[in-house]
């Protein structure tokens, strides 16, 4: 553990919606070096997902600062969220750590996040932001890089960019990813990620060795994230999986191009384990049974975020197929 007075070295985590940044931080946590990792999760919607599938044991539970962005309306709730670590460190509420984790929104710009740590006097003498990793999606990032403003913020204000999914995408892709990411962001250490988990501690090597950073640059923060629209959903009946995931095809399908985002954590009929499910874009992982509940909260809890109100449409008519057959 440092020692008391030393800043603790804040990680920022960003990349675009559903590019990887839980995954790559669950790895992380699950990787000995990045034991006593304190961690803080900020999700657009009013349900987090994300902090639950972060749960560690040995570690401080993650904290949620959910319904809005922390690069934006809630950058105040990011100093908060730190004062409040620091304090129950000190109290002893929570296990000592050596670092604090936070992964942004997909929709952060990380250029106010950046500002933040160098205009509050109080963040710079308890943290210091030793680096900022941006996940990009292999088989979406290049498309996603072009059209979203967020995205190549996050990818020029990197440290080190880990290109995920290149398992899905062709090689070819890939290497042009990178020429593209390298031209956004020269200075950044450009790594590809698969889902080989044996590579993940050397792939996470480099970040443990950088240094304090220098301050960013000024930038324009754009606010084009206030336009996201969030749809959320929890309940408790317990329908079989086929009804779920046909409802959902239907959803999707009929919202083609437009769903930027569905996360989900599922009770579903004749298991105890909660299914996780992912949509990206129009790209949709299959579904993942975890081995247990992360938490007491077994109510299944769905996300959607569009630009526009097709999350809330979607939502709507998910509810429509799902509800009367509960
Ligand atoms: N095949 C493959 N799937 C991946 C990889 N990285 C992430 N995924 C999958 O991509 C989906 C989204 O990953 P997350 O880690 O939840 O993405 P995220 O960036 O945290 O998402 P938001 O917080 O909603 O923006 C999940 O289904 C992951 O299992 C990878 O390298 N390869």
């Amino acid at each position: 553990m440092p020692d008391e007075a030393a800043p603790i070295p804040v990680l920022l985590v960003t990349g675009f919606l559903g590019a990887g940044k839980t995954t790559l931080i669950g790895r992380m946590l699950d990787d000995p070096a990045f034991a006593g990792s304190a961690l803080l999760v900020n999700e657009v919607g009013e349900i987090g997902i994300d902090q639950e599938l972060l749960v560690r044991s040995g570690s401080p539970p993650p904290q949620l600062l959910a319904n809005g962005c922390v690069c934006c309306v809630m950058n105040d709730d990011l100093g908060l969220a730190l004062r409040d670590l620091d304090l129950r460190r000190r109290d002893g509420s929570i296990p000592p750590f050596a670092r604090v984790i936070v992964e942004t929104t997909g929709v952060a710009d990380p250029a106010p996040i950046l500002a933040r740590f160098i205009a509050d006097g109080w963040i710079q003498r308890h943290f210091v932001l030793s680096a900022v990793i941006t996940l990009v999606d292999g088989v979406l990032g290049a498309a996603t890089l072009r059209s979203q403003p967020e995205a190549a913020s996050q990818a020029a204000h990197a440290d080190a960019i880990l290109i995920s999914k290149a398992d899905l995408a062709d090689s070819g892709a890939v290497d042009g990813l990178r020429d593209l990411l390298a031209a956004t962001a020269p200075h950044a250490t450009i790594l590809v990620a698969g889902s080989e988990d044996a590579a993940v501690g050397r792939l996470l090597e480099p970040f443990r060795l950088l240094g304090l950073r220098a301050p960013p640059d000024h930038d324009d923060h754009h606010h084009d994230h206030a336009l996201v629209t969030t749809a959320s959903w929890r309940f408790d009946d317990v329908l079989p999986w086929p009804v779920i995931a046909g409802a959902l095809d239907d959803v999707v399908t009929a919202h083609r191009g437009r769903l930027m985002r569905i996360k989900g954590l599922l009770r579903v009929r004749d298991t105890d384990r909660p299914v996780v499910i992912d949509g990206v874009q129009d790209l949709f992982h299959p579904p993942r049974l975890l081995d247990r509940w992360p938490s007491d909260d077994r109510s299944s809890r769905i996300v959607m975020i569009s630009r526009d109100a097709s999350s809330e449409e979607a939502m709507r008519a998910l509810r429509r197929a799902l509800v009367p057959i509960s």
